[in-house]
């Protein structure tokens, strides 16, 4: 699909359309990406890629020069053309809306930055019952900019389906609490196990911020909603079970009811897929260490999966990474609903070619 082959909407039209319309337009699209979501029968497996958008691309490299990432996310209109890019460039199935899992915090006043190459840094970092006071409610005009971004969206997009997300309470707690990116999250198991109250406080007040960032998202058109909990995998399922189940729960039963499709994900969460469903999710996400027959088993029936190529592997020879999304297809053609997708995010120095030509083997191959 080429830049010209976006369906557009007329100038009128546009002005008209409420939000809800526009989530209805995509809805009566019956995409393939939803429908894989709903476990109904598809013309081809969809393709999206976590972290489509972004500096693998060099055309968003020449919209973001000289513009700090966070600024980046409050402005509509860079949102848009950002998140258009890979849908113009790949032929994705769904878009994913552009914006990192700490902007709603941003949104109610921590004090925070994204730091290039590093990734979020928190200036007072969240480990007393009185930090928690920085966690105030997230109301919809904290975040007008999202709304904005995400109604012109769903007009340029048509009928593509758009993702919205957010951040899981663990993996935002994760960074308030250690203060940055942790290898090992020492401070945050620490607060976990040393202070369960406290812990659990943190979590509840998290999940309120998420559950009210995604309702947002929702309200302005977005056609289905992904939680990253991408350090989660740090976890043993009891653990998981006691100290994160309950925040990860009460955000999908916010969004429950709402008309879109819940996806889950997290890295390095084999032993914990099943759980990861039971916290109310439509669809989970699964990395590359568990294959996807055996996600099926762990996962149980009524849920459609996500992934699971190792984002590392588009940057062997194309034969190689055409047998290593066969492998995929071949694990997940007995599955009731699937989305291919890679197991984690795209690396930044990929070629966004190989992304290009994975669609199209995947189309292809699975067309029906
Ligand atoms: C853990 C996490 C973060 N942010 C996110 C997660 C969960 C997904 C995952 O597990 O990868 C989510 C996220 N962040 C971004 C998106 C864009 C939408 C998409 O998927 O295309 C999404 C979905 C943009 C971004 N978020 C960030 C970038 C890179 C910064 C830039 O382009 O200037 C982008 C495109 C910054 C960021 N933000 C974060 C990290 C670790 C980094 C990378 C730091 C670096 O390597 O520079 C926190």
């Amino acid at each position: 699909m080429s830049a010209n082959d976006l369906p557009q909407t007329p100038r009128s039209d546009r002005a008209a359309a409420s939000p809800l319309e526009g989530r209805q337009r995509t809805g009566t699209h019956d995409s393939a990406f939803l429908k894989a979501c709903r476990r109904e029968p598809v013309p081809h497996t969809p393709v999206w890629f976590m972290r489509q958008a972004g500096r693998s691309l060099p055309e968003y490299r020449k919209v973001r020069e000289g513009i700090a990432m966070l600024d980046s996310c409050m402005r509509p209109e860079l949102v848009t053309e950002i998140t258009l890019q890979p849908v113009r460039r790949h032929n994705v199935d769904a878009a994913i809306y552009f914006s990192d899992i700490v902007v709603p915090l941003k949104a109610i006043g921590i004090d925070l930055d994204i730091k290039p190459g590093i990734g979020p840094v928190v200036e007072n970092p969240i480990r007393t019952r009185a930090d928690l006071e920085q966690l105030r409610a997230l109301e919809p005009g904290d975040v007008s900019y999202v709304t904005e971004a995400i109604g012109l969206l769903v007009r340029e997009l048509g009928s593509t389906p758009l993702i919205g997300f957010a951040g899981a309470p663990f993996t935002l707690a994760s960074y308030l609490v250690e203060g940055g990116p942790s290898r090992n999250h020492e401070r945050t198991k620490a607060l976990m196990y040393g202070d369960p109250q406290l812990w659990a406080d943190l979590l509840d007040r998290l999940a309120d911020i998420t559950a009210a960032f995604l309702k947002v998202q929702i309200e302005a058109g977005a056609s289905a909603v992904q939680l990253f909990d991408s350090w989660v995998g740090a976890l043993s399922p009891a653990d998981y079970r006691r100290s994160v189940m309950p925040a990860s729960t009460k955000v999908f039963q916010a969004v429950e009811g709402l008309g879109v499709p819940r996806i889950h994900f997290g890295v390095g969460t084999g032993e914990l897929l099943g759980l990861m469903g039971e916290a109310g999710a439509d669809v989970v996400g699964v990395d590359w260490r568990v294959p996807l027959d055996e996600a099926a088993r762990r996962v149980g029936p009524g849920k459609a999966l996500q992934g699971n190529i190792d984002p590392a592997v588009l940057f062997a020879p194309r034969e190689a990474v055409e047998t290593k999304a066969a492998e995929v297809l071949d694990a997940a053609a007995g599955l009731e609903g699937h989305i291919f997708n890679l197991g984690h995010g795209v690396l930044p120095s990929t070629d966004p070619d190989a992304l290009t030509r994975l669609v199209e083997y995947v189309h292809t191959r699975t067309a029906r």
